[in-house]
């Protein structure tokens, strides 16, 4: 379903600011694969989600979709197969549309004829049976701004219109790292319903152990670029989170013996 082919990315290539964010990553998934993504701060992690978003454009390398080779396509060129949820609860809602507006636009994202945000009555039927199911109360809100939701309502919110148009991939970047362990706990059970109900190929960066290790059925760890570890299920379901502390010690490790032997 996404096929990452030795793509390269580099910051401010041929300056003293050179930065080497991706290092000849491949990564492969098959539909409905929910890759857990950890690493040190500045691995490559949200690099490697904006390259697949379009966000970033690689250097070198190949981005597939579907089998669809996206590499030279926009961000908005491919947000039809793409739904993604940012830290910031801000960033994937209209604080100052409705509930029902917001979700509206996530229904007609990525369709050709442009913007049809008429809310009728079969959609808002459909919006307050989905709503419902995240169980936050906002069925009843549905005329609502959604700048007076909480963080983590409106973390439930974004994780519901990132799905809504049924995206092929989804990528969830930290994105219950800004919500207190409460919430983050909600909209993580939420995150494991929403993928399965939908089988969603999912991508999803976090900076928690025991949440990589509990969603998904595969997770790669990456260090400078790289991705460094790559378990699959069986691997994932006998690891812990105290043995992938050893396993960032063992790459910083290596990295330091590296430059020292340069
Ligand atoms: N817009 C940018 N301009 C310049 N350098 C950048 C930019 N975005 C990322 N980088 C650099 O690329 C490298 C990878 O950054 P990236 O944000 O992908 O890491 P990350 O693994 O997501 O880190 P974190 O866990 O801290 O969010 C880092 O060295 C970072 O400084």
């Amino acid at each position: 379903m996404l096929t990452i082919e030795n793509v390269r990315m580099t910051f401010f290539p041929g300056t003293l600011n050179a930065r080497v964010a991706l290092d000849d990553v491949s990564l492969q998934l098959a539909p409905g694969d929910f890759v857990t993504v950890i690493g040190s701060n500045g691995a490559g992690k949200s690099t490697l989600l904006n390259v697949v978003a379009g966000t970033l454009r690689a250097d070198s390398g190949t981005v597939r979709i579907d089998g669809r080779d996206v590499t030279r396509m926009s961000d908005h060129q491919r947000a039809r197969y793409i739904g993604r949820v940012f830290q910031n609860p801000a960033a994937g809602t209209a604080p100052h549309m409705t509930i029902e507006e917001n979700l509206a636009m996530a229904l007609e994202r990525g369709r050709r004829r442009g913007l049809r945000l008429g809310v009728t009555n079969a959609k808002r039927a459909r919006f307050r049976q989905e709503l419902t199911a995240l169980e936050q109360g906002l069925e009843t809100r549905l005329g609502d701004w959604v700048s007076l939701l909480s963080g983590g309502q409106r973390q439930a919110l974004s994780l519901l219109m990132a799905t809504f148009s049924e995206p092929k991939i989804l990528l969830l970047d930290e994105h219950t790292a800004a919500l207190d362990p409460q919430r983050a706990a909600l909209v993580t059970r939420l995150t494991a319903e929403i993928v399965e109900r939908f089988g969603l190929t999912t991508l999803m960066v976090t900076h928690n152990m025991d949440q990589a290790l509990k969603l998904g059925n595969r997770l790669i760890m990456m260090h400078e670029g790289r991705i460094v570890l790559d378990l699959d299920a069986e691997a994932k379901s006998k690891m812990t989170a105290k043995g992938l502390l050893a396993e960032f010690e063992k790459v910083k490790g290596d990295a330091l013996d590296d430059s020292l032997l340069q």
